[in-house]
Protein backbone atom coordinates (compact mmCIF):
# COMPACT_ATOMS: atom_id res chain seq x y z
CA UNK A 1 0.00 0.00 0.00
CA UNK A 2 1.31 3.45 -0.85
CA UNK A 3 2.63 5.39 2.71
CA UNK A 4 0.12 8.76 3.05
CA UNK A 5 3.86 10.09 3.65
CA UNK A 6 4.57 9.28 -0.12
CA UNK A 7 2.05 11.33 -1.48
CA UNK A 8 3.79 14.38 -3.07
CA UNK A 9 1.15 16.71 -2.79
CA UNK A 10 0.27 15.60 1.46
CA UNK A 11 4.03 15.91 1.88
CA UNK A 12 4.10 19.64 0.03
CA UNK A 13 1.34 20.98 2.56
CA UNK A 14 3.98 18.79 5.52
CA UNK A 15 7.25 20.97 4.02
CA UNK A 16 4.90 24.23 4.18
CA UNK A 17 4.64 23.73 7.70
CA UNK A 18 2.48 26.94 9.52
CA UNK A 19 2.06 28.67 6.19
CA UNK A 20 -0.35 25.46 5.30
CA UNK A 21 -3.23 27.65 6.67
CA UNK A 22 -2.69 30.48 3.69
CA UNK A 23 -2.41 27.45 1.25
CA UNK A 24 -5.87 26.02 2.65
CA UNK A 25 -7.63 29.56 2.70
CA UNK A 26 -6.43 29.58 -0.36
CA UNK A 27 -8.34 26.90 -2.32
CA UNK A 28 -11.42 27.85 -0.11
CA UNK A 29 -11.28 31.40 -2.02
CA UNK A 30 -11.00 29.61 -5.12
CA UNK A 31 -13.72 27.17 -4.50
CA UNK A 32 -16.51 30.05 -3.38
CA UNK A 33 -14.78 32.44 -6.29
CA UNK A 34 -15.97 29.18 -8.79
CA UNK A 35 -19.52 28.88 -7.09
CA UNK A 36 -19.95 32.73 -8.17
CA UNK A 37 -19.14 31.07 -11.77
CA UNK A 38 -22.84 30.31 -11.95
CA UNK A 39 -24.07 34.19 -11.89
CA UNK A 40 -23.80 34.89 -15.17
CA UNK A 41 -24.86 31.75 -16.67
CA UNK A 42 -28.26 32.41 -14.36
CA UNK A 43 -28.58 35.83 -15.73
CA UNK A 44 -28.30 35.12 -18.99
CA UNK A 45 -30.66 32.53 -19.42
CA UNK A 46 -33.23 34.40 -16.87
CA UNK A 47 -32.75 37.33 -19.84
CA UNK A 48 -33.20 34.90 -22.56
CA UNK A 49 -36.15 33.35 -21.68
CA UNK A 50 -37.83 36.90 -20.57
CA UNK A 51 -36.90 38.06 -24.17
CA UNK A 52 -38.10 34.73 -25.78
CA UNK A 53 -41.17 34.62 -23.90
CA UNK A 54 -41.98 38.68 -24.49
CA UNK A 55 -42.27 39.07 -21.08
CA UNK A 56 -38.67 41.41 -20.54
CA UNK A 57 -38.90 44.52 -18.64
CA UNK A 58 -36.50 47.16 -17.24
CA UNK A 59 -36.78 45.56 -13.77
CA UNK A 60 -35.51 41.97 -15.61
CA UNK A 61 -32.48 43.47 -17.79
CA UNK A 62 -31.43 45.64 -14.56
CA UNK A 63 -31.65 42.57 -12.53
CA UNK A 64 -29.65 40.11 -14.30
CA UNK A 65 -27.02 43.07 -15.23
CA UNK A 66 -26.38 43.61 -11.27
CA UNK A 67 -26.70 39.74 -10.81
CA UNK A 68 -24.20 39.21 -13.26
CA UNK A 69 -21.98 42.33 -12.23
CA UNK A 70 -21.87 41.32 -8.60
CA UNK A 71 -21.40 37.69 -8.83
CA UNK A 72 -18.11 38.70 -11.27
CA UNK A 73 -16.92 41.06 -9.14
CA UNK A 74 -17.21 38.55 -6.18
CA UNK A 75 -15.73 36.14 -8.05
CA UNK A 76 -12.82 37.85 -9.10
CA UNK A 77 -12.62 39.05 -5.25
CA UNK A 78 -12.09 35.39 -4.49
CA UNK A 79 -9.96 34.22 -6.99
CA UNK A 80 -7.40 37.49 -6.23
CA UNK A 81 -7.98 36.82 -2.61
CA UNK A 82 -7.09 33.13 -3.47
CA UNK A 83 -4.11 34.49 -5.69
CA UNK A 84 -2.98 36.50 -3.11
CA UNK A 85 -3.26 33.76 0.01
CA UNK A 86 -1.60 30.78 -2.27
CA UNK A 87 1.75 32.89 -3.06
CA UNK A 88 2.00 33.60 0.65
CA UNK A 89 1.31 30.00 1.80
CA UNK A 90 3.93 29.49 -1.89
CA UNK A 91 7.05 31.39 -0.84
CA UNK A 92 6.88 30.10 2.50
CA UNK A 93 6.82 26.55 1.80
CA UNK A 94 9.72 27.38 0.17
CA UNK A 95 11.36 28.54 2.47
CA UNK A 96 10.97 25.99 4.86
CA UNK A 97 12.26 23.39 2.34
CA UNK A 98 15.19 25.37 0.82
CA UNK A 99 16.04 26.04 4.96
CA UNK A 100 15.40 22.09 5.25
CA UNK A 101 17.74 21.02 2.79
CA UNK A 102 20.17 23.02 3.61
CA UNK A 103 20.48 22.12 6.85
CA UNK A 104 19.80 18.56 6.09
CA UNK A 105 23.16 18.98 3.84
CA UNK A 106 25.25 20.31 6.80
CA UNK A 107 24.82 16.96 8.41
CA UNK A 108 25.29 14.48 5.35
CA UNK A 109 28.46 12.55 5.22
CA UNK A 110 30.17 14.04 2.25
CA UNK A 111 30.72 10.54 0.67
CA UNK A 112 27.01 10.96 -0.04
CA UNK A 113 27.39 14.60 -1.38
CA UNK A 114 30.42 13.63 -3.62
CA UNK A 115 28.07 11.14 -5.70
CA UNK A 116 26.13 14.40 -6.74
CA UNK A 117 27.09 17.17 -8.62
CA UNK A 118 27.58 20.82 -7.45
CA UNK A 119 25.06 21.42 -10.71
CA UNK A 120 22.72 18.66 -9.50
CA UNK A 121 22.39 20.18 -6.05
CA UNK A 122 21.89 23.93 -7.42
CA UNK A 123 19.28 22.79 -9.66
CA UNK A 124 17.18 21.40 -7.01
CA UNK A 125 17.67 24.34 -4.40
CA UNK A 126 16.38 26.77 -7.60
CA UNK A 127 14.83 25.53 -10.15
CA UNK A 128 13.17 22.41 -8.60
CA UNK A 129 11.86 23.90 -5.59
CA UNK A 130 11.22 26.81 -7.72
CA UNK A 131 8.67 24.43 -9.56
CA UNK A 132 6.88 23.68 -6.32
CA UNK A 133 5.89 27.61 -6.06
CA UNK A 134 3.92 26.19 -9.58
CA UNK A 135 1.75 24.08 -7.53
CA UNK A 136 0.95 25.33 -4.85
CA UNK A 137 0.62 29.13 -5.96
CA UNK A 138 -1.13 28.09 -8.99
CA UNK A 139 -2.22 24.78 -9.99
CA UNK A 140 -4.04 23.35 -6.79
CA UNK A 141 -6.34 26.68 -6.27
CA UNK A 142 -6.81 26.80 -9.89
CA UNK A 143 -7.69 23.12 -10.90
CA UNK A 144 -10.29 23.96 -7.50
CA UNK A 145 -11.21 27.57 -8.74
CA UNK A 146 -11.45 26.05 -12.69
CA UNK A 147 -13.01 23.08 -11.76
CA UNK A 148 -15.78 24.19 -9.41
CA UNK A 149 -17.39 26.40 -11.85
CA UNK A 150 -18.16 24.49 -14.39
CA UNK A 151 -19.25 21.67 -11.61
CA UNK A 152 -22.10 24.24 -10.52
CA UNK A 153 -23.34 24.64 -13.87
CA UNK A 154 -23.58 21.06 -14.81
CA UNK A 155 -25.87 20.98 -11.58
CA UNK A 156 -28.16 24.12 -12.86
CA UNK A 157 -27.68 22.57 -16.03
CA UNK A 158 -29.36 19.07 -14.51
CA UNK A 159 -31.92 21.31 -13.09
CA UNK A 160 -33.06 22.19 -16.67
CA UNK A 161 -33.00 19.12 -18.15
CA UNK A 162 -31.23 15.97 -17.94
CA UNK A 163 -30.62 14.42 -20.86
CA UNK A 164 -29.04 17.28 -22.35
CA UNK A 165 -27.16 17.88 -18.96
CA UNK A 166 -25.60 14.76 -19.26
CA UNK A 167 -24.52 14.84 -23.39
CA UNK A 168 -23.01 17.81 -22.54
CA UNK A 169 -20.10 15.97 -20.88
CA UNK A 170 -19.47 14.18 -23.76
CA UNK A 171 -16.25 15.54 -24.63
CA UNK A 172 -15.19 15.66 -20.90
CA UNK A 173 -13.54 11.95 -20.65
CA UNK A 174 -11.79 12.87 -23.94
CA UNK A 175 -9.95 15.71 -22.66
CA UNK A 176 -8.91 13.85 -19.11
CA UNK A 177 -7.47 11.15 -21.18
CA UNK A 178 -5.21 13.95 -23.19
CA UNK A 179 -4.58 15.41 -19.78
CA UNK A 180 -3.56 12.02 -18.33
CA UNK A 181 -1.34 11.05 -21.68
CA UNK A 182 0.11 14.27 -21.31
CA UNK A 183 0.91 13.98 -18.06
CA UNK A 184 1.82 10.38 -18.41
CA UNK A 185 4.54 11.40 -21.10
CA UNK A 186 5.95 14.33 -19.23
CA UNK A 187 6.16 12.27 -15.71
CA UNK A 188 8.63 10.11 -18.35
CA UNK A 189 10.41 12.82 -19.58
CA UNK A 190 11.10 15.03 -16.71
CA UNK A 191 14.37 13.09 -15.51
CA UNK A 192 15.85 13.91 -19.01
CA UNK A 193 14.77 17.39 -18.26
CA UNK A 194 16.75 17.70 -15.16
CA UNK A 195 19.59 15.46 -16.34
CA UNK A 196 20.36 18.10 -18.62
CA UNK A 197 19.38 21.23 -16.66
CA UNK A 198 21.63 19.89 -13.62
CA UNK A 199 24.48 19.76 -16.48
CA UNK A 200 23.87 23.25 -17.40
CA UNK A 201 24.44 24.09 -14.36
CA UNK A 202 27.45 22.54 -13.73
CA UNK A 203 29.09 23.89 -16.90
CA UNK A 204 27.83 27.04 -15.94
CA UNK A 205 29.20 26.71 -12.00
CA UNK A 206 32.70 25.12 -13.39
CA UNK A 207 32.86 27.94 -16.67
CA UNK A 208 32.27 30.86 -13.60
CA UNK A 209 34.42 29.50 -10.76
CA UNK A 210 37.62 28.10 -13.27
CA UNK A 211 37.50 31.65 -15.31
CA UNK A 212 41.21 32.37 -14.51
CA UNK A 213 42.41 28.73 -15.93
CA UNK A 214 40.00 29.01 -18.78
CA UNK A 215 41.87 32.47 -19.52
CA UNK A 216 45.39 31.15 -18.60
CA UNK A 217 44.78 28.88 -20.97
CA UNK A 218 43.12 29.74 -23.58
CA UNK A 219 40.91 27.47 -23.12
CA UNK A 220 37.70 30.22 -24.52
CA UNK A 221 36.60 27.54 -26.99
CA UNK A 222 37.60 24.40 -26.12
CA UNK A 223 34.96 25.35 -22.78
CA UNK A 224 32.34 27.08 -24.96
CA UNK A 225 32.35 24.23 -26.78
CA UNK A 226 31.16 22.65 -23.56
CA UNK A 227 28.80 25.34 -22.67
CA UNK A 228 27.03 25.11 -25.89
CA UNK A 229 26.71 21.38 -25.90
CA UNK A 230 24.74 21.94 -22.53
CA UNK A 231 22.68 24.40 -24.28
CA UNK A 232 21.92 22.66 -27.27
CA UNK A 233 20.79 19.55 -24.89
CA UNK A 234 18.26 21.56 -23.41
CA UNK A 235 17.45 22.97 -26.88
CA UNK A 236 16.88 19.79 -28.06
CA UNK A 237 14.82 18.36 -24.73
CA UNK A 238 12.29 21.22 -24.89
CA UNK A 239 12.09 21.04 -28.66
CA UNK A 240 10.90 17.53 -28.88
CA UNK A 241 8.85 17.70 -25.55
CA UNK A 242 7.09 20.95 -27.53
CA UNK A 243 6.57 18.38 -30.26
CA UNK A 244 5.10 15.75 -28.31
CA UNK A 245 2.83 18.08 -26.19
CA UNK A 246 1.51 20.47 -29.01
CA UNK A 247 -0.50 17.84 -30.61
CA UNK A 248 -2.41 16.82 -27.71
CA UNK A 249 -3.02 20.30 -26.41
CA UNK A 250 -4.57 21.83 -29.73
CA UNK A 251 -6.71 19.00 -29.50
CA UNK A 252 -7.30 19.18 -26.05
CA UNK A 253 -8.74 23.33 -26.86
CA UNK A 254 -10.83 22.14 -30.16
CA UNK A 255 -12.91 19.44 -28.30
CA UNK A 256 -13.70 21.09 -25.03
CA UNK A 257 -15.04 23.95 -27.69
CA UNK A 258 -16.75 21.93 -30.27
CA UNK A 259 -19.91 20.97 -27.59
CA UNK A 260 -21.79 23.20 -29.73
CA UNK A 261 -21.20 20.17 -32.58
CA UNK A 262 -23.56 18.20 -29.85
CA UNK A 263 -25.68 20.57 -28.73
CA UNK A 264 -26.74 22.21 -31.74
CA UNK A 265 -28.25 18.66 -33.86
CA UNK A 266 -29.50 17.28 -30.27
CA UNK A 267 -30.96 19.90 -28.58
CA UNK A 268 -32.82 20.87 -31.89
CA UNK A 269 -34.35 17.79 -32.48
CA UNK A 270 -35.34 17.85 -29.06
CA UNK A 271 -36.81 21.34 -29.77
CA UNK A 272 -38.26 19.86 -33.07
CA UNK A 273 -39.93 17.35 -31.16
CA UNK A 274 -41.71 19.34 -28.52
CA UNK A 275 -39.58 17.75 -25.61
CA UNK A 276 -37.82 21.31 -25.10
CA UNK A 277 -38.91 25.00 -25.03
CA UNK A 278 -36.82 27.13 -27.08
CA UNK A 279 -35.14 29.05 -23.78
CA UNK A 280 -33.62 25.92 -23.00
CA UNK A 281 -33.06 25.21 -26.30
CA UNK A 282 -30.68 28.25 -26.68
CA UNK A 283 -29.70 27.64 -23.12
CA UNK A 284 -28.14 24.23 -24.26
CA UNK A 285 -27.34 25.60 -27.75
CA UNK A 286 -25.02 28.36 -26.09
CA UNK A 287 -24.43 28.10 -22.80
CA UNK A 288 -24.32 24.05 -22.43
CA UNK A 289 -22.03 23.84 -25.56
CA UNK A 290 -19.32 26.51 -23.39
CA UNK A 291 -19.45 25.94 -19.80
CA UNK A 292 -16.80 23.62 -20.25
CA UNK A 293 -14.52 25.90 -21.95
CA UNK A 294 -13.98 27.40 -17.97
CA UNK A 295 -11.47 24.54 -17.68
CA UNK A 296 -9.37 25.35 -20.90
CA UNK A 297 -6.90 27.36 -18.02
CA UNK A 298 -6.13 23.76 -17.16
CA UNK A 299 -4.32 22.49 -20.43
CA UNK A 300 -0.79 23.66 -18.76
CA UNK A 301 -2.04 21.92 -16.06
CA UNK A 302 -0.66 18.49 -16.60
CA UNK A 303 2.83 19.82 -17.83
CA UNK A 304 3.01 21.80 -14.71
CA UNK A 305 2.19 19.35 -12.23
CA UNK A 306 4.35 16.94 -13.37
CA UNK A 307 7.05 19.29 -13.33
CA UNK A 308 6.13 19.93 -9.83
CA UNK A 309 6.05 16.37 -8.44
CA UNK A 310 9.00 16.05 -10.20
CA UNK A 311 10.38 19.02 -7.51
CA UNK A 312 9.16 16.90 -4.98
CA UNK A 313 10.81 13.77 -6.02
CA UNK A 314 14.14 16.17 -5.87
CA UNK A 315 13.50 17.87 -3.08
CA UNK A 316 12.72 14.52 -1.21
CA UNK A 317 15.56 12.54 -2.96
CA UNK A 318 18.25 14.76 -0.73
CA UNK A 319 16.27 15.05 2.31
CA UNK A 320 16.44 11.04 2.30
CA UNK A 321 19.80 11.35 1.72
CA UNK A 322 21.09 10.02 5.25
CA UNK A 323 22.69 12.19 8.12
CA UNK A 324 24.65 11.68 11.34
CA UNK A 325 22.30 12.34 14.35
CA UNK A 326 21.93 10.79 17.62
CA UNK A 327 25.45 10.92 19.89
CA UNK A 328 26.30 12.17 23.09
CA UNK A 329 28.28 15.03 24.41
CA UNK A 330 31.89 15.59 23.39
CA UNK A 331 34.26 13.91 25.98
CA UNK A 332 36.30 15.90 28.30
CA UNK A 333 39.65 14.85 26.84
CA UNK A 334 40.53 15.47 23.58
CA UNK A 335 43.08 12.93 22.62
CA UNK A 336 42.78 11.26 19.53
CA UNK A 337 43.06 7.55 18.19
CA UNK A 338 42.93 5.91 14.94
CA UNK A 339 42.58 2.35 15.32
CA UNK A 340 43.23 -0.21 12.41
CA UNK A 341 41.29 2.38 9.85
CA UNK A 342 39.99 0.68 6.45
CA UNK A 343 39.05 3.64 3.99
CA UNK A 344 38.02 4.01 0.41
CA UNK A 345 36.38 6.88 -1.30
CA UNK A 346 35.17 4.40 -4.30
CA UNK A 347 34.65 1.39 -2.55
CA UNK A 348 37.01 0.00 -4.54
CA UNK A 349 40.46 1.26 -3.93
CA UNK A 350 41.51 1.26 -0.31
CA UNK A 351 43.22 4.66 -0.09
CA UNK A 352 44.28 3.74 4.21
CA UNK A 353 44.16 0.47 5.33
CA UNK A 354 45.26 -1.08 8.86
CA UNK A 355 45.87 2.72 9.57
CA UNK A 356 46.28 3.44 13.23
CA UNK A 357 47.74 6.67 15.18
CA UNK A 358 47.29 8.39 18.60
CA UNK A 359 47.82 11.68 19.53
CA UNK A 360 47.79 12.67 22.96
CA UNK A 361 45.74 15.41 24.72
CA UNK A 362 47.34 18.62 24.15
CA UNK A 363 49.63 17.23 21.92
CA UNK A 364 50.96 18.44 18.16
CA UNK A 365 51.14 15.85 15.48
CA UNK A 366 52.76 16.64 11.93
CA UNK A 367 51.44 14.33 9.44
CA UNK A 368 53.99 13.82 6.51
CA UNK A 369 53.87 11.72 3.69
CA UNK A 370 54.42 12.17 -0.38
CA UNK A 371 51.81 13.11 -2.44
CA UNK A 372 48.21 11.58 -2.94
CA UNK A 373 49.00 8.87 0.23
CA UNK A 374 46.08 10.34 2.20
CA UNK A 375 47.56 12.97 4.76
CA UNK A 376 44.14 15.20 3.67
CA UNK A 377 42.25 12.05 4.18
CA UNK A 378 43.04 11.06 7.69
CA UNK A 379 41.85 14.63 9.14
CA UNK A 380 38.81 14.40 7.05
CA UNK A 381 38.13 11.02 8.93
CA UNK A 382 38.90 12.69 11.99
CA UNK A 383 36.34 15.72 11.16
CA UNK A 384 34.27 12.93 10.19
CA UNK A 385 33.60 14.10 6.80
CA UNK A 386 33.55 10.50 5.98
CA UNK A 387 32.88 7.62 8.18
CA UNK A 388 35.92 5.26 7.99
CA UNK A 389 34.68 1.30 6.42
CA UNK A 390 36.87 -0.95 8.91
CA UNK A 391 38.94 0.60 12.33
CA UNK A 392 37.02 3.05 14.90
CA UNK A 393 38.15 6.51 15.33
CA UNK A 394 38.34 7.68 19.16
CA UNK A 395 38.14 11.08 20.80
CA UNK A 396 38.75 11.23 24.94
CA UNK A 397 38.30 7.33 24.08
CA UNK A 398 34.57 7.52 22.64
CA UNK A 399 33.95 6.78 18.86
CA UNK A 400 33.20 9.71 17.00
CA UNK A 401 30.22 8.05 15.71
CA UNK A 402 28.58 7.96 19.25
CA UNK A 403 29.65 11.52 19.69
CA UNK A 404 26.78 14.01 18.52
CA UNK A 405 27.61 15.33 15.42
CA UNK A 406 27.07 19.11 15.82
CA UNK A 407 29.11 18.73 19.04
CA UNK A 408 32.07 17.26 17.33
CA UNK A 409 31.91 20.21 14.54
CA UNK A 410 31.82 22.96 17.55
CA UNK A 411 35.07 20.98 19.38
CA UNK A 412 36.91 21.18 16.04
CA UNK A 413 38.48 23.30 13.98
CA UNK A 414 39.92 22.86 10.92
CA UNK A 415 41.79 24.79 8.86
CA UNK A 416 41.67 24.08 5.03
CA UNK A 417 44.69 24.06 2.66
CA UNK A 418 42.56 26.11 0.19
CA UNK A 419 40.78 29.08 2.75
CA UNK A 420 37.39 29.93 1.64
CA UNK A 421 35.59 33.34 1.87
CA UNK A 422 31.94 33.95 1.76
CA UNK A 423 30.51 36.80 -0.25
CA UNK A 424 29.96 39.12 3.09
CA UNK A 425 32.07 41.79 5.36
CA UNK A 426 35.17 40.31 6.75
CA UNK A 427 33.91 40.57 10.56
CA UNK A 428 31.36 37.75 9.53
CA UNK A 429 33.63 35.90 7.71
CA UNK A 430 35.97 35.91 11.15
CA UNK A 431 32.71 35.32 13.10
CA UNK A 432 31.15 32.75 10.93
CA UNK A 433 27.34 33.43 11.58
CA UNK A 434 28.44 33.89 15.30
CA UNK A 435 27.44 36.55 18.10
CA UNK A 436 31.48 37.70 18.75
CA UNK A 437 32.05 41.45 19.25
CA UNK A 438 34.03 43.34 16.95
CA UNK A 439 36.67 43.59 19.83
CA UNK A 440 37.30 39.65 20.39
CA UNK A 441 37.26 39.37 16.24
CA UNK A 442 39.72 42.21 16.68
CA UNK A 443 42.06 40.29 19.07
CA UNK A 444 41.72 36.86 16.83
CA UNK A 445 42.78 38.96 14.07
CA UNK A 446 45.52 40.51 15.79
CA UNK A 447 46.70 37.15 16.79
CA UNK A 448 46.24 36.16 13.33
CA UNK A 449 48.68 38.77 12.23
CA UNK A 450 46.23 40.34 9.75
CA UNK A 451 44.19 43.00 11.79
CA UNK A 452 46.67 45.40 10.63
CA UNK A 453 46.02 44.31 7.00
CA UNK A 454 41.91 44.73 7.71
CA UNK A 455 42.24 48.38 9.09
CA UNK A 456 44.20 49.33 6.54
CA UNK A 457 41.11 48.55 3.88
CA UNK A 458 38.74 51.60 3.18
CA UNK A 459 36.09 50.19 5.15
CA UNK A 460 38.21 48.25 7.97
CA UNK A 461 35.94 44.94 9.26
CA UNK A 462 33.03 46.08 7.29
CA UNK A 463 34.84 45.81 3.81
CA UNK A 464 33.13 43.40 1.83
CA UNK A 465 34.71 40.07 0.48
CA UNK A 466 34.75 40.36 -3.65
CA UNK A 467 33.04 36.96 -4.99
CA UNK A 468 35.02 33.70 -4.11
CA UNK A 469 37.49 36.12 -2.02
CA UNK A 470 39.27 37.68 -5.28
CA UNK A 471 40.05 40.79 -3.15
CA UNK A 472 42.50 38.82 -1.00
CA UNK A 473 46.05 37.40 -1.62
CA UNK A 474 46.30 33.63 -0.60
CA UNK A 475 48.09 34.44 2.75
CA UNK A 476 45.66 36.76 3.75
CA UNK A 477 43.06 34.72 2.92
CA UNK A 478 45.02 32.15 4.89
CA UNK A 479 45.48 34.48 7.50
CA UNK A 480 41.81 35.24 7.72
CA UNK A 481 40.94 31.23 7.81
CA UNK A 482 43.04 31.11 11.26
CA UNK A 483 41.50 34.16 12.92
CA UNK A 484 38.56 32.38 12.39
CA UNK A 485 39.73 29.41 14.27
CA UNK A 486 41.44 31.41 16.76
CA UNK A 487 38.13 33.05 17.19
CA UNK A 488 35.86 29.30 17.84
CA UNK A 489 38.83 28.81 19.98
CA UNK A 490 37.94 24.32 19.06
CA UNK A 491 40.02 22.24 21.47
CA UNK A 492 40.73 20.19 18.62
CA UNK A 493 42.47 22.24 15.79
CA UNK A 494 43.09 20.62 12.22
CA UNK A 495 45.22 22.17 10.17
CA UNK A 496 45.78 21.12 6.30
CA UNK A 497 49.24 23.58 5.68
CA UNK A 498 49.29 25.30 3.22
CA UNK A 499 51.92 26.44 1.35
CA UNK A 500 51.70 27.72 -2.15
CA UNK A 501 49.96 31.03 -1.17
CA UNK A 502 52.88 31.92 1.14
CA UNK A 503 55.94 33.92 -0.08
CA UNK A 504 58.61 34.71 2.39
CA UNK A 505 57.39 37.70 4.36
CA UNK A 506 53.93 35.96 4.33
CA UNK A 507 55.27 32.93 5.68
CA UNK A 508 56.64 34.35 8.88
CA UNK A 509 53.20 35.94 9.56
CA UNK A 510 51.55 32.68 8.74
CA UNK A 511 53.59 30.51 11.47
CA UNK A 512 53.90 33.04 13.82
CA UNK A 513 49.51 33.10 13.31
CA UNK A 514 49.58 29.46 13.25
CA UNK A 515 51.84 29.32 16.41
CA UNK A 516 49.17 31.59 18.44
CA UNK A 517 46.36 29.21 17.04
CA UNK A 518 48.33 25.53 18.06
CA UNK A 519 48.59 27.06 21.74
CA UNK A 520 46.69 24.87 24.25
CA UNK A 521 45.25 22.49 21.24
CA UNK A 522 45.36 18.98 20.08
CA UNK A 523 46.37 19.94 16.52
CA UNK A 524 47.18 17.74 13.66
CA UNK A 525 48.83 19.04 10.84
CA UNK A 526 49.51 17.83 7.06
CA UNK A 527 52.84 19.20 6.78
CA UNK A 528 53.41 19.94 3.13
CA UNK A 529 56.49 21.81 4.48
CA UNK A 530 58.95 19.97 6.68
CA UNK A 531 59.40 23.38 8.25
CA UNK A 532 56.27 22.57 9.81
CA UNK A 533 57.29 19.82 11.68
CA UNK A 534 59.44 21.88 13.85
CA UNK A 535 56.23 23.59 15.74
CA UNK A 536 55.26 20.07 16.37
CA UNK A 537 55.79 17.52 19.50
CA UNK A 538 55.78 14.54 16.87
CA UNK A 539 55.67 13.28 13.43
CA UNK A 540 53.91 10.54 11.47
CA UNK A 541 54.63 9.50 8.54
CA UNK A 542 51.69 8.30 5.82
CA UNK A 543 52.66 5.89 3.28
CA UNK A 544 51.41 2.56 1.71
CA UNK A 545 48.32 3.45 2.70
CA UNK A 546 48.96 3.18 6.44
CA UNK A 547 50.99 5.39 9.20
CA UNK A 548 54.39 3.32 9.14
CA UNK A 549 56.26 5.43 11.74
CA UNK A 550 55.25 8.03 14.40
CA UNK A 551 57.40 9.63 17.17
CA UNK A 552 59.83 12.65 17.74
CA UNK A 553 62.06 14.11 14.99
CA UNK A 554 64.86 12.63 16.40
CA UNK A 555 62.75 8.69 16.52
CA UNK A 556 61.12 9.60 12.77
CA UNK A 557 64.48 10.25 11.49
CA UNK A 558 66.49 7.53 13.05
CA UNK A 559 63.92 4.92 11.51
CA UNK A 560 62.34 6.03 8.43
CA UNK A 561 63.65 6.10 5.10
CA UNK A 562 61.20 8.87 3.45
CA UNK A 563 61.57 11.01 6.50
CA UNK A 564 65.48 10.81 6.17
CA UNK A 565 64.88 11.59 2.30
CA UNK A 566 62.62 14.27 2.41
CA UNK A 567 64.46 15.67 5.35
CA UNK A 568 67.83 15.49 3.40
CA UNK A 569 66.10 17.12 0.45
CA UNK A 570 65.10 19.73 2.74
CA UNK A 571 68.31 20.44 4.62
CA UNK A 572 69.69 20.98 0.54
CA UNK A 573 66.82 23.13 -0.18
CA UNK A 574 68.02 25.31 2.87
CA UNK A 575 72.14 25.37 2.11
CA UNK A 576 70.89 26.69 -1.64
CA UNK A 577 68.85 29.39 0.23
CA UNK A 578 71.46 29.92 2.59
CA UNK A 579 74.57 30.19 0.28
CA UNK A 580 71.90 32.23 -2.16
CA UNK A 581 71.48 34.71 0.64
CA UNK A 582 75.02 34.64 1.97
CA UNK A 583 72.92 34.94 5.51
CA UNK A 584 74.80 34.28 8.43
CA UNK A 585 71.97 32.63 10.23
CA UNK A 586 69.35 30.73 8.17
CA UNK A 587 67.77 28.49 10.95
CA UNK A 588 68.59 24.92 10.29
N1 LIG B 1 36.83 13.05 -2.75
C1 LIG B 1 37.62 12.09 -3.26
N2 LIG B 1 37.10 11.12 -4.05
C2 LIG B 1 37.87 10.14 -4.55
N3 LIG B 1 39.18 10.05 -4.33
C3 LIG B 1 39.77 10.97 -3.56
C4 LIG B 1 39.02 12.05 -2.99
N4 LIG B 1 39.87 12.83 -2.28
C5 LIG B 1 41.09 12.26 -2.40
N5 LIG B 1 41.04 11.16 -3.17
C6 LIG B 1 42.15 10.25 -3.49
O1 LIG B 1 42.63 9.70 -2.28
C7 LIG B 1 44.03 9.61 -2.27
C8 LIG B 1 44.58 10.37 -1.06
O2 LIG B 1 44.28 11.73 -1.23
P1 LIG B 1 44.65 12.82 -0.13
O3 LIG B 1 44.14 14.12 -0.59
O4 LIG B 1 44.24 12.32 1.19
O5 LIG B 1 46.26 12.79 -0.22
P2 LIG B 1 47.29 13.82 0.43
O6 LIG B 1 48.35 12.97 1.04
O7 LIG B 1 46.62 14.77 1.34
O8 LIG B 1 47.82 14.54 -0.87
P3 LIG B 1 48.45 16.03 -1.02
O9 LIG B 1 49.65 16.09 -0.15
O10 LIG B 1 48.78 16.11 -2.46
O11 LIG B 1 47.36 16.99 -0.61
C9 LIG B 1 44.50 10.18 -3.58
O12 LIG B 1 44.76 9.10 -4.45
C10 LIG B 1 43.33 11.00 -4.09
O13 LIG B 1 43.28 10.97 -5.48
Amino acid sequence: MKNKRDNPVALLLKWAGRDKIYLIASVACAFIGGLFTIGAYIGIYQLMTAILSGTCTIEIVTGNAILITVTTIIRQIFQGASGVLSHKGAYGALFHVRCMITEHLAKVSLGALDERRSGDIKTVLNEDIEKLELCLAHNIPELVSFLTGPVVIFVYLMTVNVPLALISLVPLPVVFLIMGAVFKYMSGVLPRVSKSLANFNSVIIEYISGMKLIKAYNMGSKSFRKFSDAIEEENKVWNQISKRTAPPYAAFIIILECGMLLMVPIGGMFFLNGSITSSIFLLFAYIGSLYLAEILPLQQLSMDFAQSLNGVAKAKGILNLPIYQGGGDFPKQCDIEMRNVRFSYDGKVNVLENCSLHVSDGEKIALVGASGTGKSTIIELISRFYDVQEGEILIGGKNIKDINYEKLLENTSIVFQKAFLTRDSVLENIRMGGDATLEKVRAAAKEAQIDDFIMSLPDGYDTKVGSFGSRFSGGEKQRLAIARAILKNAPILILDEATSAADPENQVEIDKAIENLCCGKTVIIVAHRLGAVKMCDKAAVVENHTITACGSHAEVLKTNHYYQKVWKDYQSARDVAYALKGAESIER
